[in-house]
C-alpha cells in the first residue's frame, strides 16, 4: 500500500472540507495510500469514518461549489483531482469502475439490462450495438454468470440483488478498468450472495489484473481479501499495513477494538455451491 512508483491510484495527502454556516468542516484529511495493479488495498472503518468521502473524492463525485478537495490523486501518474466534469465522465466506468451498495440504483427500471450494458459500453467505446452486446456476452460468460443471452433481456426488478450485483460487477469489467472502487459491495446481499460477489471481485482481479479499493466495515470482507488494509477513524488513517499486520499485529486500539467485534464472514465454513 506504500506509495511507490508501481501504484496504479495513488492519493496523496487528501483533505476534504465542506462548506457550512459555520465556516468549513473537515471531513477527512492527511489520507495517503496507492494501490498497485492487481491488489486489493481494503479501507475499514466504523460508519461516518470517512471511507465514502475518500472514495467519492477519487472519483470527483463531490459538489465542488459546497466540498473543498485538496491533495492529489493520480491514476497512472495523471492528477485527477481538478480535472472538469467532462473529462472525468470520460474516466469514470471505464478507468475507473464503481460498484455501490445497492445494485438496484445503478440501473434504471424502465431499461432492459442488456440495453444499459451496451449504452455503457457504447459511451466508452466505438463499438456498434452488436459489437457491445457480443462483449457483454463474452464478459458475463467469463464470469460465470448463467445464460447470459437470457438475462440481458431481463429488467432489474427481474433479478435477485445478488445477481443484479455480479451483472453490476461484470458491466464494471468489461471497459477494462484500472481500478474498481467497491463501496460495501455485499452489505445488501445474503451471506451467500456476498461469498458470489466476494469471488466474481477476486476473479475479475486475477484475470484482469484489475487494482480494487474495498470499501467494508466488515472485517470478515476485508480479511479475505485484501492485500492490504487502511483503518480509518473520525476522517483520518489511523493504521496501514498488510493484512496480515493488522490481523495478527495490530497497532491501535481502535483497530483491536475492530477486530474483537467483527463479524464472521468465513469462506470455508459457509455452505458453499456457487463455482466461478
Ligand atoms: N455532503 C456532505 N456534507 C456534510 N457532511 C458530509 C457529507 N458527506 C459526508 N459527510 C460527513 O462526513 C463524514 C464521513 O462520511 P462517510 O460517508 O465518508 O463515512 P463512511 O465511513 O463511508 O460511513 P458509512 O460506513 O456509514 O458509509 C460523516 O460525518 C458524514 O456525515
Amino acid at each position: 500500500m506504500e506509495q511507490n512508483d508501481q501504484s496504479i491510484l495513488q492519493v496523496r495527502n487528501l483533505h476534504v472540507e465542506v462548506k457550512t454556516k459555520e465556516g468549513l468542516s473537515t471531513l477527512v484529511q492527511d489520507i495517503n495510500f496507492g494501490i498497485e495493479k492487481g491488489k486489493i488495498l481494503g479501507i475499514v472503518g466504523e460508519s461516518g469514518s470517512g471511507k465514502t468521502v475518500t472514495s467519492m473524492s477519487i472519483l470527483q463525485l463531490h459538489d465542488k461549489k459546497s466540498m473543498n478537495i485538496s491533495g492529489s490523486i493520480t491514476l497512472h501518474g495523471r492528477e485527477l483531482n481538478g480535472l472538469d466534469s467532462k473529462e472525468m465522465r470520460s474516466i469514470r466506468g471505464k478507468d475507473i469502475a464503481f460498484i455501490m451498495q445497492n445494485p438496484m440504483n445503478a440501473f434504471t427500471p424502465v431499461f432492459t439490462i442488456g440495453h444499459q450494458f451496451v449504452e455503457t459500453i457504447k459511451s466508452h467505446s466505438s463499438l456498434t450495438n452488436k459489437e457491445a452486446k457480443e462483449l457483454a456476452i463474452n464478459v458475463m460468460r467469463s464470469v460465470n454468470l448463467p445464460e447470459p443471452d437470457k438475462l440481458l433481456k431481463k429488467y432489474p426488478f427481474q433479478l435477485s440483488g445478488g445477481m443484479l450485483q455480479r451483472v453490476m460487477i461484470a458491466m464494471a469489467a468489461c471497459l477494462n478498468p484500472s481500478v474498481i472502487i467497491a463501496d460495501e459491495p455485499t452489505t445488501a446481499l445474503d451471506p451467500y450472495n456476498q461469498l458470489s460477489v466476494l469471488r466474481l471481485l477476486d476473479k475479475i482481479r486475477r484475470e484482469y489484473g484489475t487494482s480494487i479499493l474495498l470499501i467494508s466495515h466488515d472485517l470478515g470482507v476485508i480479511a479475505e481479501m485484501a492485500d492490504e488494509v487502511i483503518v480509518m477513524q473520525q476522517g483520518r488513517i489511523i493504521e496501514a499495513a498488510n493484512v496480515f499486520g493488522i490481523f495478527d499485529n495490530p497497532q491501535h486500539d481502535y483497530t483491536k477494538k475492530l477486530l474483537r467485534t467483527r463479524p464472521s464472514l468465513y469462506f470455508q465454513k459457509q455452505p458453499y455451491t456457487y463455482k466461478l
